[in-house]
């Protein structure tokens, strides 16, 4: 890994990294805060500072999230490290969007392995976010010596829009191995087989064959996924979101709930005057870190 920038916020520090991924055959973006605990000499902590991964949404790079959701007083307050990964391979040699839109190709990865040419080459963004980073990030952060940063174990995940659909993914398709702790998302789409933008991206990315989609439909994931203990989704959408009713409709996701374990254990608040933007998540990212931190342990 290439330290690109190291950026002092709040009482930790922003590192700008970038490697070259197997997954996607393409250089990488991501951006990882330290928070104030990782540089504190107290040799009284007994245990590595775990993390929470953030996926971003349509047309982000790691610094979306970085500069405008402010995670990192929330990071300190906790005491957890924050993981933003870039949201599709990019460079001149990887496909992009035939109709040069914005909601799909570049920046617009989805978070799954693509099968259909001429994507499945670069866009391995399952395998990418959920196993290749966090093992490269341990391997990087950790190598001299006791580990102090926890990129595998005690980690939770969150994420904005096309993210937040990401985050619940990955969170159920790894429930059974414990590969998070807790999930959240902010505005998430939860019904990528029904909506547009889900349409668009399963088509180009899986084909046009809808039982392949089901494999990263968090609304029939939910429906084979056993809950254990007392296990939430914590999920936020504004009413005033200009892309609740086309695109998020999170209404579908308690809907596929419903007479699983999962009932009763995925919480929407539906907020009311705020839109997709990072003021409306800045504005509750107080309340997913409260969500994961005690998920995490560190309350
Ligand atoms: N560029 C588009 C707007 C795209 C947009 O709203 N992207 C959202 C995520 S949408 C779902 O995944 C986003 O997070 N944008 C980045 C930001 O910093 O706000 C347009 O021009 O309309």
């Amino acid at each position: 890994m290439n330290i690109v920038k190291e950026q002092g916020v709040c009482g930790g520090r922003l590192i700008k990294l970038s490697h070259d991924s197997t997954s996607t055959k393409t250089c990488m973006n991501v951006n990882v805060y330290l928070p104030k605990q990782y540089y504190a000499q107290d040799s009284s902590r007994n245990r590595p500072i775990p993390t929470v991964v953030y996926l971003s949404g349509l047309t982000c790079t790691p610094d979306n999230a970085s500069e405008k959701a402010f995670w990192q007083f929330q990071a300190d307050k906790y005491g957890f490290a924050m993981v933003f990964p870039d949201t599709s391979p990019r460079g001149d040699q990887v496909a992009n969007d035939p109709e040069g839109s914005w909601d799909f190709g570049q920046g617009a990865g989805f978070y799954l392995n693509a099968t259909q040419d001429p994507y499945a080459q670069h866009y391995q963004m399952y395998d990418y976010v959920h196993t290749e980073l966090p093992q490269t990030l341990d391997a990087h952060f950790n190598k001299n010596g006791a580990a102090k940063l926890d990129f595998l174990d005690n980690v939770a995940i969150t994420g904005h829009s096309m993210g937040g659909y990401g985050a619940i993914c990955g969170y159920l398709k790894g429930y059974a191995e414990k590969r998070y702790k807790s999930c959240s998302a902010f505005a998430p789409i939860v019904n990528p087989s029904n909506i547009p933008w889900g349409q668009k991206a399963f088509k180009g990315y899986l084909g046009d064959e809808r039982a392949q989609w089901q494999a990263y439909d968090p609304c029939a994931l939910i429906k084979n996924v056993k809950r254990v203990g007392d296990d939430k989704v914590l999920i936020h959408v504004g009413d005033a979101d200009p892309f609740l009713e086309k695109h998020l409709k999170p209404e579908l996701l308690l809907e596929a709930a419903e007479s699983t374990s999962w009932e009763d254990h995925v919480q929407v608040k539906i907020v009311h005057g705020f839109d997709h933007s990072y003021y409306f998540v800045s504005t509750f990212v107080p309340e997913h870190a409260k969500f994961h931190a005690k998920n995490l342990g560190l309350i």
